[in-house]
């Protein structure tokens, strides 16, 4: 018999608090059927605190457990429960390093200018763990994201609140659409395996290694593209004008944290242009100062601090008349004056689109109210997608959740798969001249003019993740009769080249009766919201980027949120990774619980994704009892969904606590009354007895506890005893659990 094992994530924020108190449970139900449930520690903190042995003491020492997952990512006994982690900016990076010397591990600081070989080694340990560092690595296959029946039809009857939207709605997406990545790409299928060299050749033919070797293998598509710096700063001064003109707020939506590399510069370019007057008066002094408008207005604020008084006073001044003059910013939070332009981490576009969506196209302004908003996505790639969503509410009004279909998602991920490998192929050209990508052989492969400050970058994907992906597709779309569109742009130099691979691979598959289209993302995007509005369902196939889009924006419109999505990654080597939801870790509840003792963390991600790992573990292990642990969990998260125990927003109304004590309620129950496994119904019998005669008990426990500050000790390492003793208040409920 192989072994019985899940492994369960330790990550960050909301959803490490949750586990503290929802692993026990696991542990606890799990263990009566002799699986066991082992965790990993992949927290942003952990991550840290695992590049640096030689300067931790060996008792604090955390290995390399990302490490050691990506590799049981590509064996068939992979079955990984992977909760959202941080991918974090430079600025939660430098907390965390903070937070950990503070704490006694005895870390270097980030160097952000290395000087010596030593310190050029810590950077690059640094960045290894910056951005979306832990995805990439376990996602070693594509991804099918979709809305469970049972969370669709709860909210057809359970509607979340959808901001109104008006025909004369002034929200509309400003794009570059030309000398950007989009326009520029260029691609090529490789013939053969071959290895690649990145190059720059400047006016002077002084010629620069970028990347030494890019290994390719036959079959595999690279692409090559660059975003004119010169043409993002007018574009993006273009904006600011056109927004002050309309009267509608600037705000600009990038991906800073999964594209770690190319992201921050483009923000730092909205930073540099909105506060133009500053720069131009000031940059020489910013710069020497250390500011690195990159990593957000907030940091060069914090520069302008360290400045003499005189200067500051001077600086803060015109930052005013920018203010005044400028169009007014969107806020993160207007009570604490925090712009959109402050943390290049605090608006990520997969989920700050929907909501201003969901918001009736409106974002918050500096005095707390609701106003339209021009929303600035330089790169053409994916914009148009957001104002095809704009056009039709513009047109039809907001969508309504107790009627309108679904677009689950087949995204093509294995592999580090286009952007999510462009990380260490990213460059900011230093010199005007040629980038050009040379094979073995010293041909050039692909070539491009660029001048100083163009962001070039290089995206793969190779032939087998393509295959997988085709058939995932052909797969979702024979299970639920829904069509399947490839969203994919002939215009497009990539995706001309993987229209004719997914023509190729299509026919490896029995299509007979299924619905197949291959539509540009904007084309697609209105097929798929038409037919939404119908009630009708649309699978989206889609690339690596449009997959994070797409799957927030339709279950944030579907659902209310994407933590309530089933996600799970088929990994190629037939092991299984169960996400838990397609959200990330709400820093916004963490803020919540540190204030009042309440977290409104929904785990329902978690419920899912540990059913289905269940079912997995069940199906490739001889353990028919994992498979009636898992039937169980579902008919308890059915339940607590028709129950309404899930957490409400609200001091004083069940949170994630409460609503984990429900689900080992119903679980317990729902074993207790299966008759499937004798044993297990005999063992769950009097656990079922003991939630139903303490009900209200636990319940006053854990509702007594809320409704002061708390202190865990720490906010990317809390202390462990004081995370435990905040999220399992109720000494009932831990007798319980204890019992089983
Ligand atoms: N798979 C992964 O590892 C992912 C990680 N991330 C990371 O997550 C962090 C935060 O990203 P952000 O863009 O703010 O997106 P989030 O999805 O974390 O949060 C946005 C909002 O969505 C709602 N939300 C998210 N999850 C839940 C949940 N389980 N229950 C209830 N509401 C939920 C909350 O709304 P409200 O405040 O209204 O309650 C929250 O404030 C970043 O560090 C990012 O890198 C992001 C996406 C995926
Ligand atoms: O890896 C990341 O940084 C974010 C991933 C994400 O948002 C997603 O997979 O939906
Ligand atoms: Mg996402």
């Amino acid at each position: 018999m192989t072994e019985s094992k899940i492994i369960y994530t330790h990550t960050d924020e909301a959803p490490a608090l949750a586990t503290y108190s929802f692993l026990p449970i696991i542990e606890a139900f799990a263990g009566a059927a002799g699986i066991d449930v082992e965790t990993r520690d992949i927290s942003l903190a952990g991550r840290v605190v695992s590049q640096f042995p030689e300067f931790v003491a060996e008792d604090r020492r955390i290995p390399d457990h990302l490490a050691e997952l990506g590799e049981l990512a590509t064996t068939p006994e992979a079955n990984i429960i992977k909760l959202p982690n941080i991918s974090a900016s430079m600025p939660q990076l430098k907390a965390t390093i903070a937070e950990l010397q503070a704490k006694g591990y005895d870390l270097p600081d980030y160097p952000d200018e290395p000087s010596t070989p030593e310190e050029e080694d810590i950077k690059a340990r640094y960045d290894r763990v910056k951005g979306s560092a832990v995805n990439p690595v376990l996602r070693e296959g594509n991804s099918d994201r979709r809305a469970p029946r049972a969370v669709k039809e709860y909210a057809k009857v359970n509607p979340h609140s959808m901001g109104a939207w008006s025909s004369d709605s002034k929200t509309t997406v400003a794009t570059m659409g030309e000398h950007d990545f989009r326009s520029n790409e260029r691609s090529v299928t490789m013939g053969a395996a071959d290895e690649l060299r990145i190059e720059h050749v400047a006016a002077d033919g002084t010629v620069t290694v970028l990347k030494q070797s890019v290994p390719v293998q036959e079959g595999e598509v690279v692409d090559g593209t660059f975003m004119s710096s010169d043409a993002l700063d007018r574009f993006l001064a273009e904006q600011v004008d056109a927004a002050r003109d309309a009267g509608v707020l600037f705000s600009l939506h990038m991906k800073a944290t999964m594209m770690k590399v190319s992201d921050p510069i483009i923000f730092g370019h909205g930073v540099v242009t909105y506060f133009a007057p500053i720069f131009e008066k000031y940059g020489d002094v910013l710069e020497a100062a250390g500011a690195d408008p990159a990593n957000g207005w907030n940091q060069v604020l914090t520069v302008i601090d360290g400045l003499d008084d005189d200067t500051k006073a001077a600086i803060h001044a015109d930052i005013d008349a920018v203010y005044a003059n400028g169009p007014d910013l969107a806020m993160v939070d207007s009570d604490r004056g925090i712009t959109n332009l402050h943390v290049p981490s605090d608006v990520i576009i997969d989920a700050s689109m929907p909501a201003m969506i969901r918001n009736g196209g409106q974002m918050w302004d500096k005095n707390g109210d609701t106003r339209d908003t021009l929303a600035v996505i330089p790169d053409s790639s994916y914009a148009g997608v957001y104002q095809a969503v704009i056009d039709d509410c513009k047109a039809n009004g907001a969508y309504d959740p107790t009627t309108m279909g679904t677009v689950p998602n087949v995204g093509l991920m294995a592999q580090k798969a286009e952007e999510y490998g462009s990380h260490d192929k990213t460059f900011e050209i230093a010199d005007a001249g040629t980038v050009r990508v040379v094979n073995q052989a010293g041909d050039t492969v692909l070539d491009f003019e660029v001048d100083a400050g163009d962001i070039w970058r290089m995206c793969n994907v190779r032939d087998l993740p393509i295959q997988d992906w085709v058939k995932l597709a052909v797969t979702r779309a024979r299970a639920t009769g829904a069509p399947a569109v490839f969203w994919l742009d002939e215009q497009r130099a990539h995706d001309a080249e993987l229209i004719r691979k997914v023509a190729r691979y299509l026919e490896d598959h029995d299509t007979e009766g299924l619905e197949i289209h291959v539509m540009a993302p904007a084309e697609a995007t209105k097929f798929s919201v038409d037919r939404i509005r119908q009630g009708l369902d649309t699978i989206s196939v889609t690339g690596n980027v449009l997959r994070d889009y797409n799957t927030d924006l339709f279950p944030i419109l579907e659902l209310g949120t994407s933590a309530k999505m089933l996600s799970v990654v088929p990994l190629m080597n037939g092991g299984g990774l169960f996400e838990t939801g397609a959200g990330g870790s709400a820093p916004k509840h963490v803020q919540q619980f540190e204030k009042e003792n309440y977290l409104r963390w929904d785990s329902l991600g978690e419920f899912l994704a540990l059913a289905v790992s269940l079912e997995h573990l069940g199906e490739v292990t001889d353990n028919p009892k994992a498979k009636v642990l898992a039937d169980a969990l579902d008919a308890a998260t059915g339940k607590l969904l028709q129950e309404n125990k899930s957490p409400a927003r609200r001091l004083g109304s069940i949170d994630n606590r409460g609503s984990h004590a429900y689900l080992a309620k119903y679980w317990a129950e729902a074993l207790a009354a299966q008759t499937d496994d004798a044993e297990l119904a005999a063992a769950f019998a009097p656990v079922a007895a003991q939630f139903a005669e303490h009900e209200s008990q636990i319940n006053d426990e854990l509702i007594g506890a809320q409704g002061h500050p708390n202190d865990l000790g720490g906010y990317f390492m809390p202390e462990p005893d004081l995370a435990a003793a905040a999220m399992r208040p109720s000494p009932t409920l831990n007798g319980i659990i204890a019992s089983i």
